[in-house]
Formats: C-alpha cells, sequence, structure tokens
C-alpha cells in the first residue's frame, strides 16, 4: 500500500497590524492593499493532480470539476507561499507585527502544503456556496503515518480543521476555529483516499456551527465526524 504512494518587502510585514487609522468595520473587511515581495513567489496551485494522485482521487477530481461547469461548485487553489487577499488582510488586520521574527518571514508556508508531492497531505476542496457545504478530497501520504499504516489522528483533524474552515469562509470575513471535536470511528489507511463533507449549520452572530463527516471513497466507511465552532474575527479585538 505504501509503495503504491510516490513519493511585500520584508519590511511591509513589519508595517501590518492594526495600524493607527485602519478601518474598524465589524461586518466584511475591506481589501487590504496588495503587497508585493522581493521573495520568489511561487504561482503553483496546489489543489491540481499530480501524479501521487490514485486513480481513484483522480476520478473523484473529474467528477467534481464536471460539477464546476454549470457555476454550482468551485474548485478552491491552495498556496503554499503566494497571498490570497484573505491572508492579506488578516496580516492587515490582525497580526501583530513583532509575533513574526523578520529572517522567518521568508520561511513562512501552509502547514499543509509543506511536503514533498505523494508524501503529505495531498487535498483539493470543491465550495457549493450556495448550499453553503464543501468536499475535501483528501489522500494522506506516508509522512503522516501514527499507528503502523494509518494516518495520525493529528494529520486528520488537520484536514478536517481545514475542510470545515474552507465552509465557514464561505459567508465571508476572516474565521478562526474555536472548537473542534472529533470522533474517530475508524483509523483511515495510508495513502487511501477519503472524503469529507463538510457544511454549515449554524450561523448565530460572529459564530458559525459546523459538521462534517469523512468516508471512503465508495462511502461504506465512515471514519470520522466531526463538529466545529468558527468565530467570525471582529476587527475592533486584537488577537493577543
Ligand atoms: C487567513 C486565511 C488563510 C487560509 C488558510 C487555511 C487555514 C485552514 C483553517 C485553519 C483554522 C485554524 O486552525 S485557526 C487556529 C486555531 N484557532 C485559534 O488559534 C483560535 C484561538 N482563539 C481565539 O483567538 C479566540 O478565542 C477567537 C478569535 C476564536 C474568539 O475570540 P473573540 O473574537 O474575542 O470572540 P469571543 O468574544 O471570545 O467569542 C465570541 C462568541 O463565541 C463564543 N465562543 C468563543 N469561543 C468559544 C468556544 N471555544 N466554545 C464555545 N463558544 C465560544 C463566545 O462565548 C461568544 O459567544 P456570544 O457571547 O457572542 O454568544
Amino acid at each position: 500500500m505504501l509503495r503504491s504512494c510516490t513519493a511585500g518587502l520584508r519590511s511591509l510585514w513589519a508595517l501590518c497590524g492594526r495600524r493607527e487609522g485602519a478601518p474598524r468595520l465589524s461586518t466584511d473587511l475591506p481589501p487590504a492593499p496588495r503587497l508585493f515581495s522581493t521573495e520568489k513567489v511561487i504561482h503553483k496551485d496546489w489543489s491540481l493532480p499530480n501524479p501521487s494522485w490514485s486513480k481513484d482521487f483522480k476520478l473523484l477530481f473529474d467528477q467534481f470539476m464536471k460539477k464546476c461547469e454549470d457555476g454550482s461548485w468551485e474548485r478552491l487553489p491552495s498556496y503554499k507561499h503566494r497571498s490570497t487577499q484573505k491572508s492579506e488582510d488578516f496580516k492587515t488586520y490582525f497580526l501583530e507585527p513583532k509575533l513574526v521574527k523578520e529572517e522567518r518571514v521568508s520561511q513562512v508556508q501552509l502547514f499543509t502544503r509543506g511536503f514533498e508531492d505523494g508524501l503529505g497531505f495531498e487535498y483539493v476542496i470543491f465550495s457549493n456556496n450556495d448550499e453553503k457545504r464543501t468536499v475535501c478530497l483528501f489522500q494522506g501520504g506516508p509522512y503522516l503515518q501514527g499507528i503502523p499504516g494509518f494516518l495520525h489522528g493529528g494529520a486528520m483533524a488537520t484536514m478536517i480543521d481545514t475542510a470545515l474552515g474552507s465552509c465557514a469562509a464561505i459567508p465571508g470575513g476572516i474565521v478562526m476555529t474555536a472548537n473542534l471535536n472529533i470522533n474517530f470511528k475508524r483509523p483511515v489507511p495510508i495513502c487511501s483516499v477519503v472524503v469529507i463533507n463538510s457544511q454549515l449549520d449554524k450561523l448565530e452572530g460572529r459564530k458559525l456551527f459546523l459538521s462534517c463527516n469523512v468516508r471512503s471513497v465508495d462511502e461504506k466507511t465512515l471514519y470520522s465526524e466531526a463538529t466545529g465552532l468558527f468565530i467570525k474575527l471582529d476587527p475592533e479585538k486584537s488577537l493577543t
């Protein structure tokens, strides 16, 4: 089974954070100014197929890409280094510059994209904004092992958090996980493909209540169920 896996200018960061005079909106944030980086900007979208993806994974991917054709679903791109408008907004309104050491800035990358192809988190998320749900296709590679032959529970929790977070982001704004509850029902074999179905159950002010389940491709095995509470960040409040 394991064999089936193949393996802004820096100183602008220091200007980020809740600047004097920055807008204080309690609803959606105005877009932050685009930052330019002297670091090499890598535009690779990591949520596209690579040779490590299994046949099942590619088949499911193709099925969902078909669903995207009428606009009801969309594939969410995923970048290792490149800033998205949302991450720029986060840095501008919520990040205290002193928390990020200057020499570390160039090393920053998205946790789930920090592995070579096929070794860690291979995933793609599709979003249905009208139905307020997302589907995450996930193949956990050999570097995510916990109990021999199976995925580490923390790796599964990471993907559940990411999948729920992508769904919580549908109504807009910047959200953070406040609570995550997971029932692990069956261990997930390393390098198998699972499907994480997430939905927004309730929106109550800044609180977003979500749930998801993790199933095998044939839907016969229920690996996990989870609920999450996400909070839409309030630009009036400091995170620290
Ligand atoms: C950028 C794009 C990149 C995109 C990259 C993709 C990333 C994938 C997603 C990863 C997401 C993460 O892992 S995020 C990282 C892990 N999470 C964290 O580090 C969050 C740490 N916690 C916090 O900073 C804070 O607690 C917040 C921000 C979550 C909430 O603080 P706050 O804004 O001050 O809100 P607060 O007033 O306390 O609470 C608001 C309401 O929620 C309720 N509430 C708050 N916490 C809880 C709780 N645990 N359980 C129940 N209820 C709660 C309160 O009672 C209140 O209810 P009421 O009185 O209004 O009724």
